[in-house]
């Protein structure tokens, strides 16, 4: 968000030379009339003449005489005190301050002048400016046409679109208006000045109109100035996203917290975003290497979802849904038939086709090189995965066991490199280590988030060491964290949980719930717990709140973060398991 004054002050300067020789009118400033229509909207009228004086000045003493006159110069935001001599290449104009009136220059101290004086021959000329339409910004504008006593707009939301060209020339899009009641009679014109004053940086003016009332959160728009086109490309910090600003639910305000809950998931990590929108959440997830199930009832979402997973290049470890969120978490819950834990061989299998695939790529890509594809099985001892308590380690500490194995397989790499491990294919060479696999387990059993990792050098001197994680595609078995940002209503989903993982088949800790709600100035956070709790039919231990932002006086949107509790959700029972659950 930014306010008026600043975002339209910076526009202002490319328009003063282009209106430096408007028409020139008196004009003192003040209220000119209200105006609806934005026809009527006269720049002229907003031309503001000042008479003054300049000093011309040998240029060669521009730079002195600005320290020397200091305080007594034109004071103008974007104008520069100093400009060059129509009449002379050899001098320039020192444009004094409005405060100077006399010719005789009586409001200098005469110890600056003099001095300058004894430096250079200098000449007092008449010297005028107008301030023109261009120059005042937005703010400026709109006092002189809307009743006294109406407050000008001071924010509007803007989607910046991002080409190349945008980059260059710091070009937004959508400026996104929530023009209130009182002031909806000027809408247009207050939409022409705000086009004026930031075109072309924004392209294209809309104003919310109504509350928003579908359950897909899409607020209705009316264009008011510029182009009527609503599709629009945003970047959040290095992810960038398409979308159709009518069609789906973007907030530009929520860039802040998306980002503060993705730095909490960890690479490896299995994300369940329950109303992805169109992935401001789901997309960073999986650019910080998460496994994402991303849903949203919004077809259109899902469409900008995909698109934006292709965009991003990360359609490998995202999965999109299109259904209502409690079905989804359901289905994505349900155990196919004939289901069980991976044993040994499967897993074998598993492993070896993604070493072929890997091969396949990576000769693909280099030929004549020599490949080395090393498989190691690093068996975690089991108590490094439980704490003391036998209970599992929390999904925060993966990471480390595959640190574990990493360093365990630059162990190998100084021993010479030739192992021979569970009797997995082979071993080929020597010389270089181009990939290598290690796979992390559990005492041999496949381990959710932590199937393996790809370790890649080159062995030159800057070993470079790119990890990628593959997942195993049962989240059943485990995810880590659940994102439910649907404020108005994300906390009555919260019943979802109840019974929802099933004992026999899940893996390592409960996972985080992440819901985000409103609470107003009558509720508390004790009040949202308790009835979050009532929903799980379960104590929340340790709850954590984040305020996101305030969206109305009286009423702010908070994230309320917790892990599941176990009464909630364990089942013991196989309650949930279908013949074909969603297509994963
Ligand atoms: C507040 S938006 C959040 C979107 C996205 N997570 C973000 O942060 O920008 C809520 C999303 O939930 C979706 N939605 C609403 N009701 C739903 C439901 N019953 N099941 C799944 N998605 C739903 C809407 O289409 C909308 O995209």
């Amino acid at each position: 968000m930014q306010s008026f004054m600043n975002s339209f002050r910076c526009c202002c300067c490319n328009y003063l030379k282009k209106f430096i020789d408007a028409k020139r009118i008196d004009f003192n400033g003040g209220f000119l009339g209200v105006l609806k229509d934005s026809a009527m909207l006269d720049e002229s009228k907003f031309d503001v003449h000042l008479k003054l004086w300049a000093l011309r000045i040998p240029r060669e003493f521009c730079k002195v005489a600005t320290k020397l006159l200091n305080g007594h110069m034109l004071d103008r935001p974007r104008i520069k005190p100093i400009t060059e001599d129509p009449s002379s290449e050899k001098t320039r104009y020192v444009i004094l301050s409005e405060r100077v009136q006399d010719p005789d220059l009586s409001d200098i101290p005469t110890q600056n002048l003099d001095e300058l004086k004894k430096l250079c021959t200098i000449e007092t000329v008449p010297y005028s400016l107008t301030l023109g339409y261009s120059y005042w910004g937005a703010d400026h504008v709109l006092k002189q046409v809307l009743p006294p006593g109406l407050e000008v707009p001071s924010s509007f939301e803007t989607i910046v679109k991002y080409s190349v060209l945008d980059i260059l020339f710091g070009f937004c899009h959508i400026a996104h208006l929530n023009i209130p009641d009182e002031l909806l009679p000027y809408k247009d014109v207050i939409a022409k000045v705000i086009y004026d004053k930031n075109h072309p940086r924004i392209q294209t003016i809309v104003n919310k109109v109504g509350s928003i009332a579908n359950e897909f959160r899409v607020p209705k728009f009316e264009v008011l100035a510029g182009k009527p086109d609503m599709v629009t490309e945003v970047k959040q910090y290095g992810a960038t996203f398409k979308l159709d600003y009518g069609l789906v639910y973007w907030n530009s305000r929520l860039e802040h917290e998306h980002i503060r809950l993705v730095n909490k998931f960890r690479q490896g990590e299995i994300i369940c975003d329950m109303f992805a929108g169109i992935g401001p959440f789901a997309i960073p997830a999986t650019q910080k290497g998460c496994l994402v199930y991303a849903n949203d009832l919004n077809p259109d979402s899902i469409h900008y979802l995909k698109v934006n997973a292709d965009i991003n290049k990360v359609n490998n470890s995202l999965h999109a849904y299109n259904m209502d969120a409690r079905v989804f978490m359901s289905q994505l819950m349900a155990v196919p038939i004939g289901e069980s834990k991976l044993d040994a061989s499967a897993l074998g299998s598993a492993v070896k086709g993604s070493i072929e695939e890997g091969m396949k790529a990576n000769f693909k890509e280099r030929n004549a090189v020599i490949y080395l594809i090393l498989l190691h099985l690093v068996e975690l001892p089991r108590n490094s995965l439980c704490s003391p308590e036998g209970e599992n380690i929390s999904p925060m500490n993966k990471e480390s066991n595959v640190g574990a194995a990493e360093r365990s397989l630059k162990a190998v790499r100084k021993d010479g490199g030739c192992m021979f491990l569970l009797g997995f294919d082979f071993l080929m060479f020597v010389n270089k280590i181009y990939v290598s696999l290690i796979f992390v387990t559990e005492n041999g059993s496949s381990k959710g988030t932590d199937a393996h990792v790809a370790v890649k050098t080159n062995g030159s001197k800057n070993k470079r060491l790119k990890t990628s994680v593959s997942f195993s595609d049962k989240p059943w078995e485990h995810f880590d964290h659940v994102i439910m940002n649907l404020p108005a209503s994300a906390l009555q989903f919260l019943d979802v949980f109840r019974g929802l993982i099933q004992k026999k088949y899940w893996k390592g800790s409960l996972p985080w719930i992440h819901c985000y709600c409103f609470i107003r100035s009558n509720e508390t956070q004790e009040s949202v717990v308790s009835e979050a709790e009532s929903l799980l039919n379960a104590k929340i231990h340790e709850p954590l709140f984040h305020r996101v932002r305030d969206v109305a006086p009286n009423k702010a949107m908070y994230c309320l973060s917790f892990q599941l509790p176990e009464e909630a959700c364990i089942s013991e029972e196989i309650t949930n398991t279908v013949p074909g659950s969603v297509d994963r």
